[in-house]
């Protein structure tokens, strides 16, 4: 029998002088589920997370709101109040007690709302107020409001204060979502942004909100435990950038800055179709050589690919999405080269606490061998 416990994607991983000590390098990716109801984590949460927790292993939360006009999606998860830190800390203990690192994942959706999301039926809060082009889809998010420069050290506020709180949950660390069109992005991409003041414009002002957030996060629980995620290549949303590499290059300076950042997340470009196969563009390689610390790749990323981008050093770690979400047991599955459970896109984001949640099937253990004895 081949010893495949050495391949690339599981040997262990340790972050020089930092938290993250790990026995393999498969992470869970920030998945939203929507069964949060009324933005409280609920316990079936925690069969959900410790079933894709190992001992050594990351896992990385559904987006949590920071605030009452962060919401966009049905039932997702706040940690702007008391009532969800002490929601969380069970989900965390029960993390923690399979030996898995848990970081919770930061997130204000700015325009990827309706006014039925926010409070009193205002509009909801972007940096400008460019509407998302409707797109067949059947949601219409509704137009923005612009934020007044007066307003948004409130907004940097409410990350600050949802990172405390974090932590208090019993949480590892955090990651600020900068990625996928929402908040941090409407106002780093010049697609979604056209302000004439300093958040708008150069490169450095469409960038001084996500860095007011990076430090004031930074300064509350400390650069080792904060984390962030980017997608500069990415055009969710309607936000996209005319200088993706530029971007995403200020940005991992501006992380540079911050000794022992816990990690940059990137997400990759979309997946491009060669001889008729989907195949993952790699574009993060200037952000990985140019970042200090360690570097998460994500994106379409399988056993095959994972390991491949672990063993040439284009990544420190991957995370997995959709194959996760499918199989709790992925970093097994992996080991054993085992068929994976295909996910069901029906149930991604339906409110069922089981069906499509903690329904999906374990590997059988007699099955476990036969393939890997194959
Ligand atoms: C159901 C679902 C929910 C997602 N929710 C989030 C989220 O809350 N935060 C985030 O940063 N990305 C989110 N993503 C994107 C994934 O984290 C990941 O980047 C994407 O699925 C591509 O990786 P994959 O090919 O491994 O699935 C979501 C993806 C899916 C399929």
């Amino acid at each position: 029998m081949v010893n495949q416990a050495a391949m690339p994607l599981l040997t262990p991983y340790k972050q020089a002088g930092g938290k993250i000590d790990l026995s393999h390098r498969v992470l869970l990716s920030p998945m939203t589920r929507c069964r949060s109801y009324g933005n409280v984590p609920q316990p079936h949460a925690a069969l959900y997370y410790t079933q894709r927790a190992t001992s050594g292993g990351l896992l990385i939360t559904e987006a949590t709101g920071v605030s009452d006009t962060a919401q966009g999606y049905p039932e997702t998860p706040g940690v702007w109040t008391r009532e969800h830190v002490e929601a969380w800390k069970p989900i965390v203990d029960a993390v923690h007690r399979k030996g898995a690192l848990f970081i919770c994942q930061l997130w204000h959706v700015g325009r990827v709302s309706t006014n039925d999301y926010q409070p009193n039926g205002q509009a909801p809060i972007s940096s400008s107020d460019i509407q998302i082009t409707p797109d067949g889809s059947g949601i219409v998010y509704s137009k923005p409001r612009r934020l007044r420069v007066d307003e948004i050290p409130q907004i940097v506020d409410d990350f600050r204060l949802a990172a405390r709180n974090a932590i208090e949950a019993g949480f590892d660390g955090v990651e600020i979502h900068g990625a996928n069109g929402y908040l941090l992005e409407q106002f780093m991409k010049d697609s979604s942004n056209d302000r004439t003041d300093e958040y708008g414009g150069s490169l450095e002002n469409r960038c001084r909100f996500a860095v007011e957030v990076i430090d004031a996060v930074v300064g509350e629980i400390g650069a080792h435990r904060v984390g962030i995620r980017l997608s500069p290549f990415l055009d969710f949303m309607d936000c996209v950038d005319s200088d993706p590499e530029a971007l995403g290059s200020y940005m991992v300076e501006q992380l540079n800055k911050h000794e022992g950042f816990l990690y940059c997340h990137m997400v990759e470009p979309r997946m491009a179709i060669v001889d008729g196969r989907r195949q993952i563009q790699h574009g993060l390689l200037p952000f990985r050589k140019a970042f200090k610390g360690t570097f998460i790749a994500a994106g379409g990323y399988d056993r095959e690919e994972g390991n491949k981008v672990i063993e040439n050093g284009y990544t420190d770690l991957v995370s997995f999405g959709r194959l996760f979400l499918a199989n709790p047991d992925l970093p097994k599955r992996f080991e054993l080269d085992a068929p994976l459970n295909k996910y069901d896109r029906n149930t991604f984001y339906t409110q069922d606490p089981i069906v499509g949640y903690t329904d999906y099937p374990f590997l059988d253990e007699d099955q476990n061998n036969s393939v890997a004895d194959a």
